[in-house]
């Protein structure tokens, strides 16, 4: 075949839903994409990944009648800065063949969902992104970083003597995943309104992380589970966490290692608490904290903060602001002010000038003719929403024009937040 009419064959890829019964091969696809390549899957390894893939607006490429790209997306909820769920578009799932690379499927599938997850009414779109230079080009920014620690128990300072909480009343117990899926949702509801750039997570979620769906191509191996309650009785703290067992140094010293899997606590105390609990196991002299917000409490609970070193540092929730009304007008402002941002979106989605008027009681965003203060890509707004981007920094970098001076420092101390964002969930 000529170069020509290979061309042509490649521009014939039909982007368009997948049936269901498709969604095996998609299945397949998915997975070879994450470089796992399964040649065939037991009917249990297809089910697991079906009720992970349902319900869900499901897209594939197809060439031939061979699936070669894939992407989907599902309904989400964000936590705003202040505590209220926003409605986002979540993306995932989302590979091209290597036979299809770089020939704009992607950018198809992309297209076509910002699309319609705006016309459905969308505020937002979120992502993980597996590689950092892949989403800004379709308007997505990096909202919320993660940080991982490891804490070196022995030189930690902690009381080794430690036995339990310091809150009369307050106990930590052991569970089982039948007690994790009775408490966890709930407590999860909880810790979700009241920290910002969390989201939302489903049944299936539940039964995934507790074991409940585990086939020979996705293994489980049981954690441990540690609920802590508060002086009431109420629960008020999960960790979920794995040790190593039986590594010992030259002369039996113990040098066992934990990782945290998951901690959601919904007071300070529990927080305290739990990681207290963690870094108190006999033979444990190492844990691994997980991908926490940068300024989690972990490191400054310890007597001595340079026991825990930093690991791990990368971005995580990535967000692509569909209506900007909606998003600004969603979250919480900590003090007073007015900024009229010039909004560029090649996508046409989100774009125009808006002038924001904050104050802490509440804010209006309207389209505006006024001069702007500050003229951004749709991008740098993901990244401000949730209050982790510094507007300073951002003009300091040349992404964003300051029309007025002060412009960024006013914007500032409107959108960024006294605690950092954190997003604990990958999806
Ligand atoms: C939310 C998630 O699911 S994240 C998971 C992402 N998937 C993976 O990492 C699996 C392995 N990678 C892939 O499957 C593919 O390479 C994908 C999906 C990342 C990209 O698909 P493609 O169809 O090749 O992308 P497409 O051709 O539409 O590229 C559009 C543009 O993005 C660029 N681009 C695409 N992928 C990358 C990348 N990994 N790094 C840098 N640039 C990239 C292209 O060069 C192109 O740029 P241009 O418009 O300036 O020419």
């Amino acid at each position: 075949m000529s170069d020509v009419a290979e061309a042509a064959v490649v521009d014939d890829v039909e982007v368009r839903a997948v049936a269901d019964e498709e969604l095996p091969a998609w299945l397949r696809a998915v997975q070879a994409g994450f470089l796992n390549p399964f040649a065939a899957m037991s009917d249990d390894a297809v089910a697991h990944l079906r009720s992970r893939t349902a319900p869900a607006r499901t897209l594939g490429a197809y060439d031939r009648g061979r699936c070669v790209g894939t992407y989907r997306s599902f309904r989400q909820e964000v936590t705003a800065v202040g505590g209220a769920p926003v409605v986002a578009n979540a993306v995932s799932g989302v590979t091209v063949a290597p036979t299809h690379r770089r020939r704009g499927i992607l950018s198809r599938m992309m297209a076509g969902d910002l699309a319609e997850a705006k016309e459905r009414g969308d505020v937002l779109a979120t992502l993980n992104s597996a590689e950092y230079p892949i989403y800004g080009r379709y308007g997505f920014g990096a909202a919320t970083w993660v940080t991982e620690w490891t804490v070196d128990v022995p030189r930690s300072g902690l009381d080794p003597r430690w036995s339990g909480p310091e809150e009369s009343g307050a106990r930590i117990d052991l569970v089982d995943g039948d007690d994790v899926r009775k408490h966890g949702p709930e407590l999860f509801e909880r810790f979700r309104a009241a920290r910002h750039g969390v989201v939302s997570r489903d049944e299936e979620w539940w039964l995934r992380n507790t074991g409940m769906q585990a086939t020979p191509e996705f293994p489980w191996q049981e954690p441990f589970y540690a609920l802590y309650r508060g002086p009431s009785g109420q629960v008020e703290g999960l960790v979920a966490y794995r040790t190593t067992n039986n590594e010992w140094g030259p002369s039996r010293l113990p040098r066992n290692a934990a990782t945290v899997l998951g901690i959601t606590a919904v007071t300070p105390a529990a927080e305290r608490a739990l990681w207290h609990y963690v870094c108190a196991i006999d033979k444990v002299v190492s844990v691994r904290s997980g991908w926490l917000a940068p300024d989690d409490l972990l490191p400054h609970l310890l007597p001595d903060p340079r026991a825990a070193t930093v690991t791990g540092h990368a971005d995580w929730l990535w967000v692509r602001i569909l209506d900007v009304v909606r998003a600004l007008e969603a979250r919480t402002y900590a003090g007073s002010g007015t900024v009229v941002l010039e909004i560029g979106d090649s996508a046409g989605l989100a774009g125009g000038r808006y002038r924001l008027d904050a104050t802490p009681q509440g804010a209006s965003c309207v389209p505006t003719t006024a001069t702007a203060d500050l003229v951004l890509d749709v991008r740098e707004l993901g990244e401000m929403w949730l209050g982790d981007a510094s507007v300073a920094r951002a003009v300091a970098l040349g992404r964003v024009g300051e029309e007025r001076t002060g412009a960024a420092a006013v914007a500032d101390a409107l959108f960024r937040t006294s605690r950092r964002p954190w997003c604990p969930d990958m999806f």
